[in-house]
């Protein structure tokens, strides 16, 4: 007998703390659940179905795009476009954003980004990885084409994100403003039930998880942050244990979970870092904050950052309250060297 609330009734229940809610959000929300199910049940069995490995594309970022990447891509598309209250989506797998200019779609309400699968070097090695999405109201009106202006609002304004992971067990987690919810699947009874309600960050924690493999690139405040997460001081729990997948999405749940700090800075080569503001960065650190935790660019807020192309990307530093402090400090001291 189920006793946990299903993802479906909690959206339900909540809709009611907004007394001009006309569902359309609810009925979004519930697109996104539908296309996780089918993507889940296609990555579970990975290792049979011919959808691991490249397809020989390249995306407009200069990546390998997997064949996992363009599944959930169609999956995600394709139960947004059924759903009708979406009037168009930013993609990572796809170079511009998509009108669904259809008379069940076009005069919809909001405008959905994504990241359809996350962490895509893991997919053939069997290792957790993600959906990313963020949703806005648009900006446009109605009776019009979606428009560039609909997709790089600041992240601010976001009224939905989440991510979903496929890891041992698969979750939903999400926020609408109230707080961040957690739901894991129940592949017995087809549901995502309500697991991790009211999620929030430890202030402080002993993990921190960055690709080391760049060191000698980054910049000097990060160096010398690492140096302090490695030292002993038994007092402030150091040394810290570094622990890294490789997964934004896995790696940010584990230390909302646990406590930690995830950074992915800039380097000499990539002065923007790696990690795409509007759909890896701006949804996550909405997370972020609704859980008690932080999100920067190593000096200001993610979700203040002005939003100028698609595919921008960004320097990415996101967990523990007090240990993005101290990594903030360290940011600030060596900012000119
Ligand atoms: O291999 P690197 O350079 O450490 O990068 C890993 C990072 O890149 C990503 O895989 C980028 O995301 P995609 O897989 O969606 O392109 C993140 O999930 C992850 O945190
Ligand atoms: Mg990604
Ligand atoms: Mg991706």
């Amino acid at each position: 007998m189920r006793t946990q609330k299903s993802l479906g009734e909690f959206i339900i229940e909540k809709q009611a703390d907004f007394p001009h809610a006309k569902g359309e959000l609810s009925a979004l929300l519930g697109a996104i659940k539908l296309a996780s199910k089918i993507v889940n049940r296609e990555i579970n069995k990975a290792g049979l179905v011919d959808i691991t490995g490249s397809n020989g594309v390249k995306n407009i970022q200069g990546e390998q795009q997997q064949k996992l990447d363009i599944y959930a891509n169609d999956i995600f598309k394709n139960a947004l476009i059924a759903r009708g209250e979406v009037c168009g989506i930013a993609s990572e797998e796809e170079d511009n954003f998509v009108f669904f200019d259809n008379k069940n779609s076009r005069n919809a309400s909001y405008v959905v980004l994504m990241d359809p699968l996350d962490g895509s070097s893991n997919i053939d090695v069997n290792v957790s990885v993600g959906t990313i999405f963020s949703i806005y109201r648009r900006v446009s009106p109605n009776d019009g084409p979606v428009e560039l202006d609909d997709f790089i609002q600041v992240g601010r304004k976001q009224v939905a994100a989440g991510y979903v992971i496929y890891g041992s067990s698969t979750m939903l987690v999400f926020t609408t403003g109230n707080g961040v919810h957690g739901f894991t699947y129940d592949p017995s009874i087809g549901m995502f039930c309500l697991s991790h309600e009211s999620l929030k960050i430890p202030k402080t924690g002993k993990i921190y998880s960055i690709n080391e493999g760049n060191y000698i690139k980054f910049p000097l405040g990060v160096k010398k942050y690492l140096k302090y997460c490695q030292e002993e001081d038994k007092t402030t729990n150091r040394p810290y244990t570094s622990r890294y997948i490789g997964s934004l999405v896995a790696d940010f749940h584990r230390n909302l979970l646990k406590g930690g700090i995830y950074i992915y800075p800039q380097t000499a080569q990539a002065p923007s870092g790696k990690l795409r503001l509007l759909y890896e960065c701006n949804p996550i650190a909405f997370l972020a904050e609704q859980a008690g935790a932080l999100a920067t660019d190593g000096y200001n807020p993610i979700l203040d950052l002005k939003p100028t192309e698609l595919h921008q990307r960004v320097p990415f530093f996101t967990g523990s309250p007090e240990m993005m402090e101290t990594a903030h400090q360290f940011m600030e001291k060596y900012k000119d060297e």
